[in-house]
């Protein structure tokens, strides 16, 4: 079974609405699929139910428990910054070497394996080390998750050419429907971006409700 790692050219762009729609689409088909958010900014404990974490454990159907967040997101800091920042805020530093043997871990178990990263790809998560160093020690292939809003084009080459430089695999790209007015057509920029990647780049729209990763388009293709 395969195992995607879920990055983006940045923070708050869709990779968590992306993991949870993959999760509940799996799930739905009847597939068996885990899904690891191992770091997390940004977070309390005694408030995770609309985090990321909250959001992933709902679409794999896991109770919102401690033990469901432990689990899913091991690796969590209060304020909502870069790893390194988040965890000197608290005193603390990320130990790379713990998160390498918790993912280890969770891709040795069975199913369709996604881990979702934290911000965008060259996120520092301690020390030196950045999302980038974390995808290459996994050795996985990602999803990239990008937005719509102008700028898009240039943040999404830059990203897959700094991950291309170091051999890490882009298998998809999610253009993301970005939030507010006045973007460019998502249409046509997926469109302009698939031209100049060769890339599956697949157009997100804007989802409604409480629960927008219920209502994604089928995403479990980008995976085959
Ligand atoms: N296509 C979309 N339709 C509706 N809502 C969206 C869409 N893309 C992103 N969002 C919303 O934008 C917000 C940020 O998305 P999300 O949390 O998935 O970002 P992220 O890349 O996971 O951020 P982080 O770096 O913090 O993990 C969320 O509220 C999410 O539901
Ligand atoms: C808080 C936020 N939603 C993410 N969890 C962390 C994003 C870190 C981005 C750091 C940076 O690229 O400047
Ligand atoms: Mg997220």
């Amino acid at each position: 079974m395969s195992a995607f790692f879920i990055t983006s050219t940045g923070t708050e762009i869709g990779k968590t609405l992306v993991t949870a729609a993959i999760c509940h689409q799996l799930g739905a088909a009847g597939e068996k699929v885990r899904a690891l958010k191992p770091i997390i900014s940004g977070i309390t404990d005694d408030d995770w139910a609309t985090s990321d974490s909250g959001i992933i454990a709902d679409a794999l159907g896991l109770p919102a428990s401690l033990d469901t967040l432990n689990a899913l997101s091991p690796f969590r800091y209060k304020a909502p910054l870069a790893p390194t920042m988040a965890a000197a805020a608290e005193g603390r530093t990320l130990d790379y070497g713990d998160l390498l043997k918790v993912c280890s871990g969770f891709l040795a178990l069975d199913g369709i394996r996604l881990i979702e990263g934290v911000g965008g790809a060259f996120v520092p998560l301690s020390g030196r080390t950045l999302v980038a160093d974390w995808i290459a020690d996994l050795k996985l292939p990602s999803l990239m998750v990008t937005g719509s809003y102008l700028g898009t084009l240039s943040h999404s080459i830059a990203t897959l050419e700094a991950m291309a430089t170091r051999g890490l695999a882009v298998k998809a790209i999610v253009m993301s429907e970005s939030a507010g007015e006045g973007h460019p057509d998502l249409y046509e920029s997926a469109e302009a971006l698939s031209k100049l990647v060769r890339l599956p780049v697949m157009a997100l729209p804007r989802l409604k409700g409480d629960k927008p990763w219920t209502h994604a388009p089928d995403l479990t293709h980008l995976l085959s």
